[in-house]
């Protein structure tokens, strides 16, 4: 066999094997014949689209060949696309196995030595396809340049991707989860380093650590890096973030919630208000758009840092989390995987999702405080009662590492406490979600529940990517009350999915609709608040199919304690308020993401 036929553009020298390109296929660039690693001697093309090769036996068999029934060239491994592609080396001399296909169709493994060099790209897992893991091919040769040429060519292509980060400042939490975030940043720091991404990498030493450097970074410096990559939980990326916007996020505060200065028992007594009312208030036409928006322009605090660098949305600097803690919520949303060397590779690659943001204020932490308002963006979940108490609880057990939140959990259940308190909320979707949940119930009578009444978000997501506004959907909202006994008080940003609930909190929740999920849980029997928890652990479950449960689409609500009270739970951190609101900033963050593949 004559190895290494040498390099020929698509005029070949007759001598040369051909490859027949199909319609539609883009002409390649540069062609060589090489020894690939595994596979034998192939013909690799590059065309504008990436690297395709063709087995040289295969070139005159093109039904393929097979040895004993057994297929020797795919078709699906023939080929790596540009954007599937992070890197190219060149490895110098060395080991290249072949495997050579005899007359008789059958194969044999032969060991040869040549120059060498690697591509370095990715796979998706067919049966998981948002699991991603690394893949490197290997081509051989005998002439040391065409390597050399061969990689400078797809270099020369990669550095074509303008969306790829080329410097990122790395937050390591060690403790995180099971205490191993150094050695998840260990397994996945050799891609960074294959790709040519910079990392500034920083340990953390205590809590509040990334959020302090977050808040003290100059824009000079936060602008040299493409992003910023916690590797570590949701209360490490949470951190970035508050440390982040905190100071560079311009915008009105939600509204103060209401007085109640006559309903509220000056003995600081527990009232009973009864049953739980709801009110529903239709906005009169010709009025803002969002009253409770306008209020919380009269009460705008000033934001003391302002900066007019860096600030948000924002779409060139960019989140990267990649998972290492003890509920990992927010990596599962975005990448659909719990898995760092898939949240490695998509930061590698650049890929790019919009991620909303809520921001909550605390506005008075008991019925007398005269407090400062006090600001916390979350990208996941904020809830009270139960989540609260559960947070609380579990403090008491961190030795426990992540079983805490169970043995906490459990010991919350057994408490069985509600609280009285009062909701306001934009209702933005007053009819369909009336609507949808006739459905689900006539759905769960006929035992149909499991299939989706709505589009579950995904990667390309449609809800997602529409250019309605959320201040559009203002235009027929609702201010509604909700006063009583609450179990629980949720609100996801997104589905909040995790190992404990497989569909998530809110199954339906989109990553960047620019609604927050509201999720009441009235006051109920145990055994009913039980079913409602084994739902939500149950995959296809219909955990908010309950009459005791209220769930609204909104933007913006406020909350009012009255008698005894929980505390907030706002992404794993507990939160005191007696007087608080929330309003969420649709695609207010970018993240290194693809978003799952469902
Ligand atoms: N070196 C450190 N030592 C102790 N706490 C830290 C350190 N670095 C960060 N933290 C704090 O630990 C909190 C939880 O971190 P993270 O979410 O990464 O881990 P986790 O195991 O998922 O935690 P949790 O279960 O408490 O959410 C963060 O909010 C942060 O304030």
């Amino acid at each position: 066999m004559k190895r290494n036929g040498g390099d020929y553009s698509m005029a070949h020298d007759d001598s040369q094997p051909h490859i027949q390109y199909n319609v539609g296929e883009k002409p390649s660039i540069l062609t060589s014949n090489f020894f690939m690693d595994q596979v034998g001697e192939i013909v690799l093309a590059l065309t504008p689209d990436g690297l395709s090769w063709k087995l040289m036996e295969s070139l005159s068999n093109e039904d393929g060949s097979s040895c004993w029934g057994i297929r020797l060239a795919s078709k699906s491994d023939t080929s790596i696309k540009s954007s599937d592609v992070y890197a190219a080396d060149f490895i110098d001399w060395g080991l290249v196995h072949e495997t050579r296909h005899t007359n008789a169709g059958c194969l044999f493994d032969h060991v040869s030595e040549m120059y060498r060099f690697r591509v370095h790209g990715i796979q998706k897992s067919k049966a998981q396809p948002s699991h991603w893991t690394s893949i490197i091919h290997t081509f051989g040769h005998d002439n040391r340049q065409t390597c050399q040429m061969w990689v400078n060519r797809i270099n020369m292509f990669l550095g074509l991707e303008t969306n790829r980060p080329k410097s990122l400042l790395v937050f390591v939490h060690p403790r995180s989860g099971k205490r191993n975030g150094c050695r998840i940043w260990e397994n996945v720091a050799p891609l960074f380093s294959q790709a040519k991404v910079k990392t500034k990498v920083v340990v953390t030493e205590r809590a509040g650590h990334a959020f302090d450097a977050m808040t003290s970074i100059t824009n000079r410096e936060l602008n040299s890096y493409d992003g910023v990559v916690a590797v570590g939980g949701d209360g490490l990326f949470n951190e970035i973030l508050n440390g982040i916007l905190l100071s560079r996020h311009n915008a009105p505060y939600p509204p103060v919630p209401p007085d109640h200065g006559q309903t509220v028992d000056t003995h600081n007594e527990i009232v009973d208000p009864g049953p739980t009312v709801t009110m529903a208030e239709p906005l009169a036409s010709g009025e803002d758009e969002s009253p409770l928006l306008s209020t919380s322009l009269d009460s705008h605090v000033t934001n003391p840092n302002p900066d007019p660098e860096v600030s948000f949305p924002n779409e060139r600097f960019r989140f990267g989390l990649i998972p290492s803690g003890s509920t990992d919520a927010i990596v599962m949303c975005t990448t659909g995987a719990r898995d760092p060397v898939t949240s490695a590779l998509q930061i590698i690659l650049g890929e790019r999702l919009r991620l909303d943001i809520a921001q909550v204020v605390r506005w008075k932490t008991s019925r007398t405080s005269k407090d400062e308002p006090r600001v916390r963006y979350t990208a996941s979940f904020a809830g009270y009662g139960f989540y609260g108490d559960v947070i609380t609880e579990s403090e008491k057990y961190r030795w426990m590492g992540p079983k805490r939140y169970d043995y906490a959990g459990t010991k919350v259940f057994l408490k069985h406490r509600s609280y009285d308190a009062e909701v306001s909320y934009i209702n933005v979707e007053q009819e369909k979600t009336n609507t949808w949940a006739n459905g689900r119930r006539i759905k769960a009578f006929w035992d149909l529940s499991k299939e989706p009444e709505r589009a579950l978000c995904r990667a390309k997501c449609d809800v997602c990517n529409t250019n309605q506004t959320t201040s559009d959907t203002h235009q027929e909202s609702k201010l509604t009350r909700v006063r009583g006994r609450f179990l629980s008080i949720g609100a996801a940003v997104i589905s909040c999915r995790n190992e404990k609930a497989p569909d998530g909190f809110v199954a339906d929740a989109h990553l960047s609709d620019g609604f927050l999920d509201l999720i009441l849980i009235k006051d109920c029997p145990r055994a009913f608040y039980l079913w409602h928890l084994t739902e939500l652990a149950r995959k296809g479950g219909t955990p908010l199919n309950f009459d005791f449960i209220e769930h609204h689409k909104t933007t913006t609500f406020t909350f009012t304690s009255f008698g005894e009270e929980s505390v907030w739970n706002v992404d794993g951190e507990v939160l005191v308020a007696h007087k608080l609101s929330a309003q969420v900033f649709r695609g207010l963050i970018s993240l290194f993401a693809s978003g799952p593949e469902t």
